[in-house]
């Protein structure tokens, strides 16, 4: 669709008809020929055997096909070629009561025989759907010409104002055609355009005719426009494109109607207007002709730019199946195979939005503007180039960024503005690069969940409402959130001044001097409130992440010993983790003291279990060496201590299984507990290890990109050594503990189903945003109150 020099398409559809003249109308195995025989004299009236044939090559035949295939057929690919920016064409031609409205518009009654419009309709909004990098506009019109007069279909819906002097055909620039004072509806969903459609179909003028008694005495045609802009490009080029939807009126003779009167003057109107139409269709398909008779008729002059333009055309020839039509049908496929050799040249209608390209323009010049500034300041100056950047020159600047990163050059010699900032572009995109890279590492050791809005960010959210301008503050993700420009340039400023050694700042007192002579204090707790003014407001000011604000504060050029580090980290950027990894462990502190009482409460219990039923089976055999006592029923008689051990046997055995009940959902609450501080645990020292690279060991000018706004997490920790690092004797003979309790193979399954449990359960919570009831008793799956950190 859309290739250049391409014809109009002709498919043709025959009425399903209980007598189908299978010797007169017959189409080729290959779908695309139809083939049809008349007998001589059949006009006369004289019997005669011999037969006359017509071979007509089409596109298609539609000859007992479902709505749904003769759309896809005909109009699928159009309506995608609309939507790319190509108009196009589809109408329906043929012999009253024949289906061309049938075909066009469908029984309105019936979804699933809808026809062209309604299912054009539900394309166009479904693939606006789809394309989310395009806004789209889309407007309609319902055009009728009847008895050579322009009606608008339209004209009923409110909120339309009438065109004042009526409807008239006019000739744009560039070829094109438009219909002034017809009304244009701006539609948003497929229901507001359906009821537009349905409100026209109302309007319609219907008569009454020997061949269709709900014969449409007029041509009207369907326009659906479409206008799209790209969302992604700050383009000013904008696609718009005409969707004609064309329903003719019957093209049968005077005679065959049997119409008198106005009928009579309407079919006579009919007849010229196609006939018009014909003439129009043979002059575009002789490509001698210089002039097309496009202004003859309504007709010819409103479908101007649909029949021989830029756009892509389909027709419909409709035909009866029966014999008796066989003289109609010949003509219909006729003027289908004319039509057919028009050569259409579909072309994208593509413009500039001057307003903006007017925007872009001023953007232009004081990029320009700027380059030249800079060029006059340089000491070395260059030529400088005022073009766009080449793909070669681009790929120049990214190796350039590459080699920088890597060490490999020293520095990135500044051309023009142009080249400044096409590498910072770059140096975005490695950090881009960089940070997806660390997170598909991290999603390969972890399962990374969307953080939940409170908890540990409510500090955070505390110091964004203070800033109120650094973007996202986040305590545990990933990102750095963006500063705006001035901010960065702050930070950037403020870090040139803060640059110092961790040794100077921890002697206390006045602190000492860096080179460029700023007394530097590391952390609030540490702030000296003596600083001069402008100094003690940058200390105030929170950054986007904690990691940025401590490196801010505490770049270094010998880094400091990691356990020190470490414990400033707890103490401020990560003091909200830490906060939140000793909260969790003291929960499962207490989780583990309860465990361990239910395991020594279980334990008792069967010891007294087994006891009891020792010294019951004693009683037993001593009463049988002495011989029964039995009733008057003949049922053995126990004594008094027996009756009291059967009943205490029987409370202890309850007992038991409660508490092992309780045991169960316990040891799956420690599980639970565990893993998350074992998260927590990972967490806050991944958040060190970056912090701390970031801080300390990453060159200069890399730091200076980070404030800028990227991430780098080098030197993420592996989980095997962060499970080991920090557990404190305590919490391993806990853990081997907890290991030994689950040594039982059923123990292991009845843990595991535990905890996909619990598992799925958190997860739905965290998915539903809110925690769901649960009918299961709450004393047995209820979670502790823990935070959890991913
Ligand atoms: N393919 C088909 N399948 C089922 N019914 C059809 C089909 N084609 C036409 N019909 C029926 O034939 C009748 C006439 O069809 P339709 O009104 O579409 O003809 P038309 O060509 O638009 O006539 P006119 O030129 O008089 O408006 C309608 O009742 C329609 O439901």
């Amino acid at each position: 669709m859309g290739d250049n020099g391409s014809e109009v398409r002709v498919f043709v559809r025959i009425r399903p008809t209980a007598s189908f003249a299978q010797e007169l109308i017959q189409y080729l195995p290959d779908g695309q020929t139809i083939n049809i025989s008349q007998r001589r004299d059949s006009k006369r009236g004289v019997v005669n055997n011999q037969l006359s044939s017509w071979s007509f090559p089409m596109n298609g035949v539609l000859h007992d096909v479902s709505q749904e295939d003769v759309y896809n057929t005909v109009a699928h690919k159009v309506v995608l070629g609309a939507l790319e920016g190509y108009n196009g064409t589809v109408m329906c031609f043929g012999q009253t009561g024949a289906g061309k409205t049938f075909t066009m518009t469908g029984a309105t009654e019936s979804y699933k025989q809808r026809g062209l419009i309604p299912r054009a309709i539900q394309q166009v909004f479904s693939e606006v759907e789809n394309r989310q990098n395009y806004s789209f506009t889309i407007h309609l019109s319902y055009l009728e010409i009847y008895n050579e007069m322009l009606v608008d279909l339209l004209s009923s819906v409110r909120g339309t104002r009438a065109g004042l002097g009526g409807l008239a055909v006019v000739e744009e620039a560039g070829g094109g055609v438009s219909v002034k004072g017809l009304s244009l509806h701006s539609v948003h969903n497929e229901e507001e355009a359906l009821n537009l459609l349905f409100e026209g179909e109302m309007n319609r003028i219907i008569g009454s005719h020997a061949m269709n008694k709900n014969s449409s005495r007029s041509h009207c045609i369907f326009t659906i426009y479409i206008e799209s802009r790209s969302r992604t490009l700050s383009d000013a080029r904008y696609i718009t494109s005409k969707l004609h939807l064309v329903d003719l009126a019957g093209s049968e003779r005077l005679g065959k109607t049997g119409s008198e009167g106005q009928v009579q003057k309407e079919a006579m109107c009919i007849n010229r207007s196609l006939s018009f139409l014909e003439q129009a269709i043979l002059a575009l398909a002789d490509r001698r002709r210089e002039h097309v008779p496009f202004r003859q008729s309504k007709l010819t002059h409103a479908l101007r730019d649909s029949l021989g333009g830029n756009c892509n055309t389909v027709l419909v020839a409709n035909i009866y199946g029966e014999a008796a039509q066989i003289e109609e049908t010949l003509s219909t496929l006729r003027f289908a195979s004319r039509m057919k050799c028009i050569k259409t040249e579909p072309a994208v209608n593509e413009h500039i939005d001057p307003v903006v390209q007017v925007k872009k323009l001023q953007k232009e010049i004081q990029l320009l503007k700027e380059d030249l500034a800079i060029q006059s300041n340089m000491p070395n100056r260059v030529a400088s180039s005022y073009e766009p950047l080449s793909d070669s020159q681009v790929a120049e600047i990214q190796d350039q960024v590459q080699r920088f990163l890597d060490g490999s050059l020293e520095e990135i010699s500044i051309v023009n503005i142009r080249q400044v900032k096409e590498a910072f572009k770059q140096f975005k995109l490695a950090v881009q690069q960089q940070e997806q890279k660390v997170r598909d590492e991290l999603s390969q050791n972890y399962s990374l969940v969307e953080k939940p809005q409170s908890t540990p960010g409510a500090a955070a959210d505390k110091a964004r409402g203070a800033m109120g301008t650094m973007g996202e503050v986040e305590g545990c993700g990933f990102g750095v959130g963006v500063a705006t420009s001035s901010q960065r340039h702050t930070d950037a400023h403020n870090t040139s001044k803060n640059r110092t050694k961790k040794g100077k700042e921890n002697q206390g007192g006045p602190g000492k001097q860096t080179n460029s002579g700023q007394v530097i204090r590391r952390g609030s707790a540490q702030r000296n409130t003596d600083q001069p003014s402008d100094q003690t407001s940058q200390d105030h000011q929170v950054p986007a992440s904690p990691s940025l604000s401590c490196r801010d504060q505490s770049i270094n050029e010998s880094p400091p010993p990691k356990e020190e580090a470490f414990e400033d980290f707890k103490a401020e950027c990560g003091s909200e983790l830490n906060r939140i990894l000793r909260e969790n462990k003291a929960v499962l502190l207490e989780r583990r003291a309860h465990l361990r009482e239910l395991t020594d409460s279980v334990n008792a219990t069967k010891r007294q279990i087994d006891q009891a039923a020792v010294t019951l089976r004693q009683r037993q055999d001593h009463r049988d060496s002495q011989g029964q006592f039995v009733g008057s029923d003949g049922e053995p008689v126990l004594d008094e201590a027996e009756v009291t051990l059967v009943l205490k046997l029987r409370d202890l055995k309850a007992q038991y299984r409660q508490d092992y009940q309780d045991l169960c959902g316990t040891r799956a609450e420690v599980s639970y507990c565990q893993h998350l501080v074992d998260q927590c645990r990972v967490r806050l020292l991944t958040e060190f290890e970056s912090w701390y690279n970031e801080s300390f060991m990453l060159p200069e000018e890399v730091q200076g990109v980070l404030r800028a706004g990227g991430t780098i997490r080098p030197g993420l920790v592996p989980v095997e050594k962060a499970l080991a690092l920090e557990e404190d004797e305590q919490e391993r003979f806990e853990r081997m503990r907890y290991k030994l309790l689950d040594e039982s193979p059923s123990a292991v399954s009845f843990y595991n189903a535990h905890i996909r449990t619990v598992r799925r359960r958190s997860s739905n919570k965290s998915q539903a945003g809110s925690p769901r009831r649960n009918s299961t008793p709450a004393r047995r799956m209820k979670l502790p109150p823990i935070l959890s950190v991913t």
